[in-house]
C-alpha cells in the first residue's frame, strides 16, 4: 500500500547490531463491539528494523489496542500485519506470539513459578533440549543483571518491583524472538528503579538489536529510549512519527506542542547522556585487597575515596581512603545507596540519582554492570551549561 507511513530516516545513526525484522501495519483497524468509532482507525506504519519505536498519546486513544494487535491478543477487524517479508494477518496467533516477545507492566510472571522456570517457558514450549534451555536461562538472568546463582531458584514474590521486571524481559527474550512489543513495562516502579531498568534497556538493545514497539505514558521515557516516537490521537491517528529530536525541535501541530510540554529546552537534557560526557577514571580496589595498598594507590592519583568492586567487577561502595584506612583488607561491604546510571541514564537521571543519594556524584556502569568510570556534579552542570548556550544559539 502506498500511503503506508514510512519509517523516518534516523540521522547518522551509529552502526549497530540488527537482529530484529521491520514492522509494517496496513489499515489496521479495530472496532470493538457496540462503540460507535473504531479504537484504531487504519493505522498504517512502517517500524525499521532494530529501532524502539515508542507510542505515546492521551489515554484511551487505541495504544495498547494496536500494540496488541501485532502479536493478535487482540483480533484486527481490518488491515494486514507484516514481520519482515511474512504476512502474519492470518498466521496461528499462537505460534506468532513465539516470535514475539511480550513484556506488560509488574513483569507478568507466573506467581507459583519459580524465575528460572519462567524464564525457561518458551524455550520449553518449543521443544528445546533440557541442558539448552538450562545455559539460557542463566544467559538472560545474566543479561538483564541478575546472578544466576542467586535468583534462578527464587520465586516472584522474593524479588523486588524492578527485580520481576528483569525477570519479564530475560523471558520475553528467551526464544531470542526478532520483536519484542513492551506495554508500559516500568510503569508501576519507583523512578529510581525505572531509571535503571531503561538504562538497563538501552545496554540490551544495543547489545541484541531487536525491533522494539514500547507504549508509554511518560514523554520523558519515550524521548530517552526511542530511536522515534508515534504520537496518537484518538482513534491511534498518527499526529507525528519521527525521532525525538525532530519532535522536540518541531512539534508537528499544537496538540503536539501542547503534549510534550512547556519546557521542551529543558527536555533537551533528556536527550544528553552520560556517555557523551568524559567519565572520570578513579582508583578502584577489590574485595579483599590490601586496604593500605588501595589507599597509597588511590593518593598517587590525586583520588580522595576508592570504587569497591566485587568478585564479578561490579562497584559495590565508594568509602573515603578514611574509612578504608580503618580496615586490613577492603571490605565486602554493600552500599545500598550507592548511586549508580547506566551509559544509556541521561544527565536529569544523573541528576535525579545524585539528588536522591544526596551525593555529589555518580558510579557509571558499562557492559555487565562492570564500572565505566564516575560523573560529578560539576561535570554536569558544567554539560548543562552548553546545552543551553547551544539551544540559545
Ligand atoms: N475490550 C474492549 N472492549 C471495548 N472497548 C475497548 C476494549 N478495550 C479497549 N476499548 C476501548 O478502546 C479505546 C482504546 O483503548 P486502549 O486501551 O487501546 O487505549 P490506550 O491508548 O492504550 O489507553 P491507556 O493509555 O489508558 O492505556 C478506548 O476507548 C477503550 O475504552
Amino acid at each position: 500500500m502506498s500511503d503506508t507511513l514510512p519509517a523516518p530516516s534516523t540521522p547518522a545513526a551509529p552502526e549497530r547490531k540488527v537482529s530484529g525484522v521491520p514492522i509494517r501495519l496496513e489499515g489496521v483497524t479495530k472496532r470493538y463491539s457496540g462503540q460507535d468509532r473504531p479504537a484504531v482507525d487504519s493505522v498504517s506504519l512502517d517500524i525499521a528494523a532494530g529501532e524502539t519505536v515508542m507510542f505515546v498519546g492521551p489515554s484511551g486513544c487505541g495504544k495498547t489496542t494496536l500494540l496488541k494487535m501485532i502479536n493478535r491478543l487482540i483480533e484486527p477487524s481490518d488491515g494486514r500485519i507484516h514481520l519482515g517479508d511474512e504476512d502474519v494477518t492470518s498466521q496461528d496467533p499462537d505460534q506468532l506470539r513465539r516470535r514475539i516477545g511480550y513484556v506488560i507492566q509488574a513483569g507478568g510472571l507466573f506467581p507459583h513459578m519459580t524465575v528460572g522456570t519462567n524464564v525457561g517457558m518458551v524455550p520449553r514450549m518449543l521443544g528445546w533440549e533440557k541442558q539448552r534451555v538450562t545455559e539460557r536461562i542463566d544467559e538472560l538472568l545474566d543479561l538483564v543483571g541478575l546472578d544466576p546463582d542467586v535468583y534462578r531458584d527464587r520465586y516472584p514474590k522474593e524479588l523486588s518491583g524492578g527485580q520481576q521486571q528483569r525477570v519479564g524481559v530475560a523471558r520475553a527474550l528467551a526464544a531470542d524472538p526478532p520483536v519484542l512489543l513492551m506495554d508500559e513495562p516500568f510503569g508501576a516502579v519507583d523512578p529510581i528503579t525505572r531509571q535503571r531498568l531503561q538504562d538497563e534497556l538501552i545496554r540490551i538493545q544495543l547489545e541484541l538489536g531487536k525491533t522494539i514497539v514500547f507504549v508509554t505514558h511518560d514523554f520523558d521515557e519515550a524521548v530517552k529510549l526511542g530511536d522515534k516516537i508515534v504520537i496518537f490521537d484518538v482513534g491511534a491517528r498518527i499526529v507525528q512519527y519521527d525521532t525525538p529530536e525532530a519532535i522536540l525541535a518541531e512539534p508537528a501541530e499544537e496538540y503536539v506542542a501542547d503534549f510534550v510540554g512547556a519546557g521542551a529546552t529543558l527536555k533537551q537534557l533528556t536527550l544528553t547522556r552520560v556517555n557523551s560526557l568524559e567519565l572520570r577514571q578513579v582508583t578502584t580496589a577489590s574485595v579483599g585487597d590490601d586496604a593500605a595498598e588501595a589507599v597509597a594507590r588511590a593518593r598517587a592519583a590525586g583520588d580522595d575515596f576508592v570504587v569497591v568492586l566485587d568478585k564479578r567487577g561490579r562497584p559495590i561502595s565508594w568509602p573515603t581512603l578514611a574509612e578504608v584506612s580503618r580496615m586490613s583488607t577492603v571490605p565486602p561491604t554493600v552500599d545500598e545507596r550507592l548511586p549508580v546510571v547506566g551509559l544509556g541514564a541521561t544527565l536529569n537521571d544523573a541528576l535525579d540519582t545524585m539528588l536522591a543519594a544526596s551525593q555529589g556524584g555518580v558510579v557509571v556502569l558499562g557492559r555487565r554492570d562492570g564500572m565505566a568510570g564516575v560523573v560529578s556534579i560539576e561535570a554536569i552542570m558544567e554539560a548543562i551549561q552548553r546545552t543551553r548556550q547551544e539551544t540559545a544559539g
